[in-house]
């Protein structure tokens, strides 16, 4: 299956230059064969938290109805990526997937807020998984700061995943952190880990790095620090493979885990 991977360069509250670029970018994404594409977090207005309340999505109204059609028109699967949104009186960092019917699969608003970056003070928390089946492809999709919580993308993994989208808008400071981290990501859930970053104008900020990892851990795709659309061929029999070579879903000990999960 082709993936287009887009590593988009976002504009700082310029809502209008994001969806113009995102649009240009998912149509040539398809005419280049793309099957599923992935966009970055936070695409529509970045982080301009203090002007949220002119520029969030209210409801994902826009964005629902932009990645519908796109994905219907295109024949193609779009993983959303996150765009700020308005729901009653709360902000969200909210994902949205469509199948290429055209049809959401999945609203998923961030789970874990980044108190580096102000999210809390300016963001609610959501508190829904977000599986989904594209095609007979088994995937979920998670933001960012989550791939820290391993046990939550465990979780995701155990209701069947195959493919973990990741969206990030994740600072060149802590590269180093994201590459590791999404390598442990598939290794330990033997899943595929499609990660996608934005970069900024200054790549002493976010400096992009994305990647698509398969379930043994090898790097398919790595993303330069410039925007780019990247194509890049998975074979996600590759799950299977693996899963059977180290069997650690029949190894696990659930029964040995359970304070684990609890908050102390
Ligand atoms: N946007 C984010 O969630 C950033 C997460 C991050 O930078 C981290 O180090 O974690």
């Amino acid at each position: 299956m082709k993936l287009g991977c887009i590593q988009l360069k976002v504009a700082f509250g310029d809502v209008e230059k994001n969806f113009a670029r995102v649009e240009q970018l998912i149509r040539e994404a398809a005419a280049k064969g793309a099957e599923i594409v992935v966009l970055p977090e936070m695409w529509n207005t970045s982080y301009a938290l203090k002007k949220l309340e002119g520029l969030a999505d209210v409801n994902g109204e826009r964005t629902k109805k932009f990645l519908a059609n796109l994905s219907k028109e295109l024949n193609i699967h779009i993983v959303g990526g996150s765009v700020a949104t308005k729901k009653g009186d709360s902000f969200y960092n909210t994902m949205l997937t469509y199948n290429r019917q055209g049809e959401l699969l999945g609203e998923y608003d961030k789970a874990h807020l980044f108190r580096l970056m102000d999210e809390h003070l300016y963001l609610s928390a959501g508190d829904g998984q977000n599986n989904f089946k594209l095609d007979d492809l088994d995937a979920a999709g998670v933001i960012c700061y989550d791939i820290r919580f391993p046990e939550w993308l465990r979780l995701h993994a155990l209701n069947g995943a195959k493919v973990l989208f990741v969206s990030a808008q994740w600072p060149t400071a802590r590269i180093d952190h994201w590459k590791t981290l999404l390598q442990a990501r598939a290794i330990e859930n033997q899943c595929f880990v499609v990660a996608i970053n934005r970069i900024s104008g200054n790549h002493d900020n976010f400096n992009g790095q994305s990647m698509v990892i398969e379930p043994w851990g090898e790097v398919l795709w790595t993303g330069g620090a410039d925007e780019e659309l990247a194509i890049v061929d998975v074979d996600f029999s590759k799950v299977d493979e693996v899963r059977t070579r180290i069997p650690v879903y029949d190894d696990r000990r659930p029964e040995l885990y359970g304070d684990v999960l609890k908050k102390k």
